[in-house]
């Protein structure tokens, strides 16, 4: 095992524990901060910014005024739109030490790979037991590279099993870096059709197709599609991500996530318009034909995972 720099520091936004998802056994959860995609559908719009950002829960404010002249550049006004100016916000916290109902709060923080480690010792017993270990997620983990194979190799060397949650957007460098600390890939295919996964992404899909094919290459891997009213529910789409599967080393499987709302109230508390509008909750039973197809194609399907 090379050396492992406990001291690199990378910005989390949350850290879940007791997660029987994303991977085998029980897991905790690292969430990493950054992400090159702009999925409409994104649960987690706070992972997007590498910055740590400021939350505002409009319901939460008690409008004591406490926090207006704490802060520095005056981003704070009943005057402005959604109370914070995000323009003029600087991202100093400032405010947060103030508010005495929480109504302000920041997401993602700095950390140390040591920092970190101390927190998911609190469960290796579980990991132990079951199998289980520590999954990294965001946001797109590989969009800190340097910090997330820092914290694998920390997890390896206490012998956890380790995943990532990727969409694989990032460098060949980057894969061939730090693939050998993972046994466990979740791959993103959200498209395969070019121009539907760059007018719901923001990015093209070359390089994911090719990073696919790698990644899967070097270590175990799974397919996981986010299953989207409008964009990727029907059966020529999952067809086309089944058949680009069965082209990757060692893959067997494919999961398919229904479209979920969950992220939404999210995107109130960073004064950003939801991209998906009033789309609702699919079900299970929704992708259910999906499931057939991919099944019919000799491959293992589940819904969620
Ligand atoms: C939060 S993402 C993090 C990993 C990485 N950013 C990605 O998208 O692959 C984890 C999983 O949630 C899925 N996901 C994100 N938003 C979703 C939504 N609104 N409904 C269903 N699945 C969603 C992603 O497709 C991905 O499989
Ligand atoms: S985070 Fe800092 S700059 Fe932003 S509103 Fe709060 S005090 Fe002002
Ligand atoms: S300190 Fe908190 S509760 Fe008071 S006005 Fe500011 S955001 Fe609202
Ligand atoms: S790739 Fe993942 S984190 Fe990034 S925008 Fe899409 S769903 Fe969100």
């Amino acid at each position: 095992m090379d050396g492992i720099d406990y001291d690199t520091e990378g910005t989390v936004f949350d850290i879940q524990r007791y997660s029987i998802h994303d991977g085998p056994g029980v897991r905790t959860i690292v969430f990493l901060k950054g992400c090159p995609l702009r999925c409409r559908w994104c649960s987690n719009p706070e992972s997007q910014n590498p910055e740590p950002e400021l939350f505002y829960r409009a319901s939460s404010c008690i409008h004591c005024g406490q926090c207006v002249p704490v802060c520095p550049t005056k981003a704070l006004s009943r005057e402005n739109p959604g109370f914070v100016d995000r323009d003029k916000c600087v991202k100093c916290g400032t405010c947060t030490k103030v508010c005495p109902t929480d109504a302000l709060t920041m997401t993602g923080k700095l950390m140390s790979v040591r920092e970190v480690m101390i927190e998911l010792r609190k469960d290796a017993t579980q990991y132990r037991r079951s199998g289980g270990g520590v999954t990294l997620s965001g946001g797109e983990p590989l969009f800190q590279h340097v910090f997330a194979r820092e914290l694998l190799k920390a997890c390896h060397e206490q012998g956890w099993n380790t995943a990532i949650e990727t969409t694989g957007y990032t460098t060949r460098d980057v894969v061939r870096d730090v693939m050998p600390y993972v046994d466990h890939a979740l791959i993103d295919l959200k498209a395969i059709d070019p121009k539907v996964h760059q007018a719901n992404t923001g990015v093209d899909n070359r390089i994911i197709l090719e990073n696919a094919l790698c990644i899967a290459s070097l270590t175990h891997a799974v397919v996981r599609v986010p299953v989207v009213p409008g964009v990727n529910d029907n059966e020529e789409a999952v067809e086309a991500v089944g058949r680009f599967a069965k082209l990757m080393p060692g893959v067997d499987t494919v999961h398919l996530l229904p479209y979920h709302t969950y992220g939404e109230n999210k995107y109130a508390l960073l004064d950003r318009p939801y991209p998906m509008g009033d789309v609702a909750n699919m079900k299970p039973d929704d992708v259910s034909h999906l499931v057939k197809v991919v099944e019919g194609m000799g491959l293992n399907c589940e819904i969620g995972g």
